[in-house]
């Protein structure tokens, strides 16, 4: 007996890391970590449709090189749910980027999946496809730690105009947190100030770290390249990858800065991926 509707489809948004603080490493070689993740208004398009046998179809602009079988996580995110499903995936993000493509898909997979079945919970093994999904499955700023398990809202996140850009360079998560050579480094403020709007966060942001922008860099130099083009686009605040990279995202105090500072990165750069986005 069915209990749902017969499709149900989710936005996937991009995550990005404001900031990425690495405070130790655990004894099964996983990294502590105190991340400010908020999410952007791009982002992937997954839906499920009752179906006679699993089937995936990925699609759209960024589909090239993405798996199309059990390896990727919309798949295994739907296996654990005992149901087939025909799954289509509208990419739009880069993949191996640091702004949690294949984790957002997932938890945008499993919120689909609950509303097609009627379960109200999330089956055993949800979280566990990546570090990643249990603060996507929230979909909203929060503060991540431990080694991403540990999720709280944040309220008072002001909205943030951005570019994201991305090299069109895939960075492995596995080797970047090797190659970080200090594991023990300082946490955020244990209370997160009340941002008075926009100028008051963008200054904060500008006194904590992404602690993997060196390692990351070191495997890839054109990472150093990006953040250097996007600090010097006018207007632009602050620079600074998401997670393990090659994504880097400038900051702006409006929308119509972020709008014009893109327009001419893609005129400028077209082998690069670059779009404006407003995180909240
Ligand atoms: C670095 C971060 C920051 O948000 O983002 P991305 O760069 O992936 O977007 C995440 O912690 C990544 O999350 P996710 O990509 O889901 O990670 P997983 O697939 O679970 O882990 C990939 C690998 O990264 C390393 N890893 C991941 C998380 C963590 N806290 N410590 C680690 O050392 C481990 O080597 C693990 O095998
Ligand atoms: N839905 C998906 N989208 C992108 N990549 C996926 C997906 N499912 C599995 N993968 C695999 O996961 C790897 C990491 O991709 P992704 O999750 O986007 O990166 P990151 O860990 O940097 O956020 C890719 O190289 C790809 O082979």
């Amino acid at each position: 007996m069915r209990n749902g509707p017969l499709f149900s489809k989710f936005f996937a948004p991009a995550k990005v890391n404001l900031t990425l603080h690495v405070t130790g490493q655990r004894k099964d070689g996983y990294h502590l970590l105190d991340s400010l993740v908020v999410f952007a208004d791009v982002g992937d398009r997954v839906a499920v449709r009752e179906a006679e046998a699993m089937s995936l179809d990925v699609s759209g602009p960024m589909a090239a090189g993405v798996p199309t079988d059990a390896s990727n996580l919309v798949w295994q995110a739907a296996a654990l749910f005992d149901r087939p499903v025909a799954i289509t995936l509208s990419k739009h993000l880069p993949a191996a980027a640091g702004i949690g493509g294949g984790s957002s898909d997932a938890a945008a997979t499993l919120l689909a999946m609950a509303e097609l079945t009627g379960e109200k919970r999330l089956p055993d093994g949800s979280v566990e496809l990546g570090a990643d999904v249990r603060v996507c499955l929230m979909r909203q700023a929060a503060r991540m730690s431990g080694i991403g398990e540990v999720v709280e809202p944040v309220g008072n996140v002001p909205p943030l105009h951005a570019v994201l850009a991305n090299p069109r360079v895939e960075v492995p998560t596995p080797a970047v947190f090797k190659a970080l050579e200090t594991k023990e480094n300082k946490p955020m403020s244990k209370a997160l100030p009340r941002w008075q709007g926009t100028k008051a966060l963008i200054d904060w942001l500008a006194a904590q770290r992404n602690d993997l922008e060196a390692p990351a860099m070191a495997a890839e130099p054109v990472i150093a390249e990006v953040i250097a083009t996007l600090r010097a686009l006018p207007q632009a605040r602050l620079a600074r990858m998401s997670g393990s990279g090659a994504t880097c995202f400038a900051l702006f105090e409006t929308r119509d800065a972020a709008e014009a500072a893109a327009a001419t990165l893609v005129d400028t750069l077209p082998g690069w991926w670059v779009t404006p986005a407003t995180f909240s």
